[in-house]
């Protein structure tokens, strides 16, 4: 089955749908080169799997991709803010009912301070259920000179340091299944079952200013405590809050397990990557003409490109028009990740351009992959000060060329780990290793993500 879009638009594409389109994407799997893929050394056993994961159910549904796809583009006209939040990698043995709760609780008290501070509806969505591949620097890893494969997260390889847990193994796309699975199970069971309570999570706020350390945001707390009595003295119908959306997110990076999970959507003919509601492509995959933004062009999810400070202007535009040729509101998010010493300065061209060229994207800012760097004892980490001065330059540049900020992309746990520096309990270079567990890049801890959702809450009420 093959249908055109008939549209005098110049830029409108007319791309194939049902079996026509799934041949075509397989077809392109074949054509183009993909950055950053294992080396699956027996590729037999990559085809089995291959086909196991096609014979899978969808994790996501196409309906909710395209909901996603309106709060997104409610959020890229101001009407409404996006948190996005989880683990750098998910690993296999952390998808623990504890840890999915603690990751969704903290989400879900950070979005409730973040929709007071912005009054408006705050769109959740997890770095979470898929998010177990990387991209890395280098694809070697020596250490006192044993060289081995660099580890590539749990979906492709183990962390533990021997020639047969470095091997990339295909087996482990079909248990990244597996877990994604479960996650989304318990996520969907929390945020709809009654966990997700507002008065809980108001609660659980109130618990964390009561701390010395957190005083400073009790002005705040106070605020929302009054609206909420407010809210309940008007007869606030709160039993219907007790459920909350949530969407999940991941970096499509392993194209052996994306492509066997985009299905065509029964009702349109269209491709969905059923992996999740929501994927981006990172920096390091972002090539015009790779596999990768080849293959986000062929779906019908909300997609997001990530862009460091290098992203050149023509390249952005070019790939607005691969990507997003009909220019759907709410299809194409921006994550910038540009550094907070840089972003006051390559943020504003960017924005600037993309507005002039009537294109429309989300504009999200990822104040973490920009500030990282190695601390004096050797741990890979970053300063909550330059976060949150990432999230200040992202607001100041947006305020001053009048477009839109639309939302955060933080790397984040809520587990009491030790791996970002500083906050209001000051983690200082010698304490890393007490709760180092990141087996990528570093976390939030719970009361840091929170500290930041109040900061962020305050740039919101002044913007
Ligand atoms: O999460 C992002 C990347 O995978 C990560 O920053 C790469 O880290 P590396 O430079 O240690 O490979
Ligand atoms: C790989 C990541 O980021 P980036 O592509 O921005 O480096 C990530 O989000 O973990
Ligand atoms: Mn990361």
């Amino acid at each position: 089955m093959s249908v055109t879009t008939s549209t005098s638009d110049p830029i409108a594409t007319s791309l194939p749908t049902g079996d026509d389109a799934l041949a075509a994407l397989t077809a392109a799997a074949s054509e183009l080169e993909a950055a950053q893929q294992p080396s699956w050394p027996d590729t037999a056993a990559l085809a089995d799997v291959i086909e196991t994961l096609r014979s899978y159910p969808p994790l996501v549904f196409a309906g909710e991709c395209d909901i996603l796809t309106e709060r997104l583009a409610a959020a890229a006209e101001g009407h409404a803010f996006v948190l996005q939040g989880g683990d750098c990698a998910e690993t296999f043995a952390n998808a623990t009912a504890d840890n999915i709760r603690d990751r969704i609780k903290t989400i879900l008290q950070m979005a409730a301070v973040l929709t007071y501070g912005a009054s408006k509806p705050v769109v959740k969505v997890g770095r979470m259920a898929g998010q177990y591949a990387k991209p890395r620097s280098s694809s070697i890893e020596t250490r006192e000179g044993v060289t081995l494969p660099a580890y590539r997260g749990d979906m492709v390889n183990d962390f533990a340091f021997h020639e047969a847990a470095r091997t990339p193994d295909p087996q482990r796309l079909v248990q990244a299944y597996h877990a994604s699975s479960a996650t989304l199970n318990l996520v969907r069971a929390f945020t709809t079952g009654g966990f997700a309570d507002l008065r809980y999570v108001h609660e659980w706020n109130r618990g964390f200013v009561r701390s010395t350390a957190n005083a400073k945001y009790e002005q705040l707390a106070r605020a929302i405590d009054k609206a909420m009595r407010f809210m309940a003295a008007c007869g606030a119908d709160f039993e219907a809050m007790r459920t909350v959306e949530f969407f999940s997110a991941h970096e499509a990076l392993v194209l052996d397990y994306e492509r066997p999970l985009t299905r065509i959507d029964s009702r349109t003919g269209k491709l969905y990557d059923t992996s999740s509601h929501f994927v981006w492509i990172g920096e390091r995959t972002r090539q015009l003409d790779g596999a990768h933004i080849d293959f986000v062009s062929r779906i019908s999810n909300p997609v997001g490109v990530k862009l460091g400070p290098k992203a050149d202007i023509d390249e952005v535009l070019r790939m607005i028009d691969k990507v997003d040729p009909e220019r759907t509101p709410g299809r194409l998010t921006f994550i910038t990740r540009m550094g907070a010493g840089t972003i006051r300065e390559a943020l504003p061209g960017l924005l600037d351009k993309v507005r002039a060229s009537g294109a429309k994207a989300t504009w999200i800012c990822d104040p973490m992959h920009g500030n990282t760097f190695e601390s004096t004892t050797g741990y890979k980490t970053r300063s909550f000060d330059a976060i949150v001065d990432e999230v200040r330059g992202f607001f100041e540049v947006h305020q001053s060329l009048g477009t839109v900020p639309g939302g955060i992309h933080v790397e984040l746990t809520g587990n009491d780990v030790t791996e970002c520096l500083g906050g209001a309990s000051q983690i200082i270079d010698t304490d890393l290793e007490k709760r180092y567990e990141s087996l990528c890049d570093p976390r939030l801890n719970h009361q840091q993500s929170l500290e930041l959702a109040f900061l962020v809450a305050e740039m919101l009420g002044q913007a």
